[in-house]
């Protein structure tokens, strides 16, 4: 079954990514969100971004032309029904995820592929509750998309190998790397990230360093890109608190309780950059350390 079409839903900074990359390889694309400003946020961010490629000679203008015809949006959900692959890309809740594949479940064409950008959320336990466990897999990028190589493939229980093989065709035809992960909470990736982000929230809760003190040893010191603040910031706080309450719950470990400090920020709504405010502070000119 050759893949044309592709359904991407939650228009968020995956999302776009997705939808971005997607449509550059030549896919089409229809993206789904609950809010029409999200959708038109989305387009408007993927359009910034190609014009970065194109200024820098990654792309042409014809790609990038061809790119955002390709990208269809739709705030009904069930139209996703008629593509070939979906890539759920909607916040990080489980009854979120439930409640979008039990809506467009009985729409989808009988061959469709029903796959998460899930950071960390069974999929054996997503998949369970379709009609499809057998087509159904975890798909999952990394942030910035444009930018980062790997691409995680997470094969539920019941996940058959046409459908492993079929996703891992579309990572190839986006020049992308993937590696094969099992289903355990929060796959390999983010087992390894997340937790030393939340030390880095403890060491900061402990008053061991400051925001800048942190960031700057481990991105001088051990040659990280950006320092683990930053980097939480940029995934978005509720994000790293969802998925070290999946560590937590379904691993049953103490040494993965999510810091105090982490849920207080998310709590207060200071959500990292997507909200203007998080371990950093975005309203101004530049960043400005809340701690
Ligand atoms: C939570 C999960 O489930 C899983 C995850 O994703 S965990 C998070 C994983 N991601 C990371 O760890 C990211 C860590 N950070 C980095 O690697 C780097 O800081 C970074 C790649 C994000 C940016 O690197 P940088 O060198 O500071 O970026 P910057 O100079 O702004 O951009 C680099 C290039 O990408 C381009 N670019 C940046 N963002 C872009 C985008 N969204 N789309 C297209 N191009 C983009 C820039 O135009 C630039 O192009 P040139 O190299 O041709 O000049
Ligand atoms: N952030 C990261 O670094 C990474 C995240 N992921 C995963 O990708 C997924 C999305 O994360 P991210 O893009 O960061 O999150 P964002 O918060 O940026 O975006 C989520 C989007 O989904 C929308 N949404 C919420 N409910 C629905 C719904 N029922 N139907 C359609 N859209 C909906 C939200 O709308 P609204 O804002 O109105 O609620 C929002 O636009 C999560 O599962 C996350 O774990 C994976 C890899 C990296």
């Amino acid at each position: 079954m050759e893949i044309r079409k592709i359904g991407v839903i939650g228009a968020g900074q995956m999302g776009n990514g997705i939808a971005h990359v997607m449509a550059l390889a030549g896919y089409d694309v229809l993206l789904n969100d609950i809010n029409r400003e999200a959708l038109d946020a989305a387009v408007a961010l993927i359009s910034r971004n190609l014009d970065r490629q194109v200024s820098r000679d990654k792309i042409s203008q014809a790609d990038k032309d061809a790119a955002m015809a390709r990208i269809d949006t739709t705030l009904t959900l069930t139209d996703l029904g008629q593509t070939d692959l979906v890539i759920e890309a909607a916040t990080e809740r489980e009854t979120v995820k439930q409640a979008i594949f039990d809506e467009l479940g009985p729409h989808l064409q009988p061959h469709t592929i029903l796959t998460s950008n899930t950071s960390s959320i069974s999929i054996t336990r997503l998949a369970s509750r379709t009609d499809r466990p057998e087509r159904f897999m975890g798909f999952h990028f990394m942030n910035p998309v444009p930018l980062m190589q790997l691409v995680e493939l997470i094969r539920g229980i019941a996940t058959d190998e046409p459908t492993y093989k079929a996703c891992l065709g579309v990572v190839e035809r986006l020049g992308k790397t993937a590696a094969s992960a099992e289903d355990f909470p929060a796959f390999i990736v983010n087992r390894i990230l997340v937790p030393m982000i939340n030390e880095a929230v403890y060491t900061l809760y402990e008053g061991v360093g400051n925001v800048k003190s942190i960031d700057e040893s481990m991105k001088l010191g051990a040659n990280h890109p950006m320092g683990p603040l930053e980097l939480a910031d940029f995934i978005g706080l509720d994000t790293c608190l969802a998925i070290m309450n999946v560590l937590h719950d379904g691993l049953a470990d103490t040494k993965y309780r999510p810091c105090p400090l982490l849920v207080k920020y998310v709590e207060a709504g200071w959500l990292g950059r997507k909200s203007g405010r998080g371990f950093y502070d975005y309203r101004g000119e530049v960043p400005v350390p809340t701690r």
